[in-house]
């Protein structure tokens, strides 16, 4: 697994803006090497806010919205449109503004699909099987983009310390007892998270600077799920507060 870089910006209205011009550049750079693109989205407050800044973007239209794969590290296991779902929140923020193909854009599905939480989970699994290609070696495509937010507890997507899902070796699961409401949750897992080409950790404020210190040391993933957020490339995208407590050793660029 790849050693982080670490980006910091003035705050977090600036590392929203730099994140959603970020994620074009690379969704272009994919498109254009491969003719399509996986873009895997997060919920959260900077995940939902860079999404709003690629809609606002004059270079949003640079991404070809009909050849890209969107799918979702986590979502809240709750009915089709509730305000809580990260679906909601995405659509709401960029994916309604844009041309994307309904065909690919992969939803975690609620309970009002008729499935509980475990079945929806498979039938995650399952899709993302079908969508990865021999080369991906594995049983989800090698996301060219794993964007994932990150709790003060540590956690990424809906893996949470202490809980089971961080031993779990399917790639999609089910999560109940979630610490961060609502309780039941569906999560990709750290092996199809640790498969994806590039991985980016996008976190904001102090609340979020011991876990982004311990996140970036030598803790373990079991105590520190974003210690284990890292793909072929991973970058930590981070505003100046959540970046406080880095220690100067572990160098990284700044922004003015
Ligand atoms: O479903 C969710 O809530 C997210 O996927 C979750 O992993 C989120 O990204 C982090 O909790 C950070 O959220 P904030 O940016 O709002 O602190």
């Amino acid at each position: 697994m790849s050693v982080p870089t670490v980006i910091i910006h003035r705050d977090a209205d600036v590392l929203a803006k730099a994140v959603a011009a970020r994620v074009i550049v690379r969704i272009v750079d994919a498109q254009s090497a491969k003719g399509s693109a996986h873009l895997v989205l997060t919920g959260g407050t900077v995940g939902i806010a860079t999404l709003a800044e690629i809609a606002a973007s004059p270079a949003r239209d640079a991404v070809d919205w009909r050849n890209l794969d969107i799918w979702w590290g986590d979502e809240r296991f709750l009915p089709s449109g509730d305000p809580e779902r990260n679906e909601t929140g995405a659509r709401k923020a960029l994916l309604d503004h844009v041309d994307v193909n309904p065909a690919r854009v992969h939803v975690m599905r609620g309970p009002d699909s008729g499935m509980t939480a475990e079945e929806s989970a498979e039938a995650y699994a399952e899709e993302l099987r079908r969508a990865a290609r021999p080369e991906d070696h594995g049983p989800a495509p090698a996301f060219d983009l794993l964007m994932l937010g990150m709790g003060p507890d540590g956690h990424i997507a809906s893996l949470f310390p202490g809980l089971p899902a961080l031993y779990d070796t399917r790639s999609v699961v089910a999560v109940h007892g979630s610490p961060k409401p609502p309780p039941t949750r569906i999560s990709m897992t750290f092996p199809v998270v640790q498969g994806a080409n590039e991985v980016w950790v996008v976190a904001a404020g102090e609340e979020k600077a011991g876990a982004v210190r311990l996140a970036l040391s030598d803790s373990g993933p079991m105590q520190v799920p974003a210690a284990g957020a890292r793909g072929r490339r991973t970058l930590f995208l981070l505003d100046r507060a959540a970046a406080s407590k880095i220690p100067a050793s572990l160098g990284r660029a700044s922004s003015p």
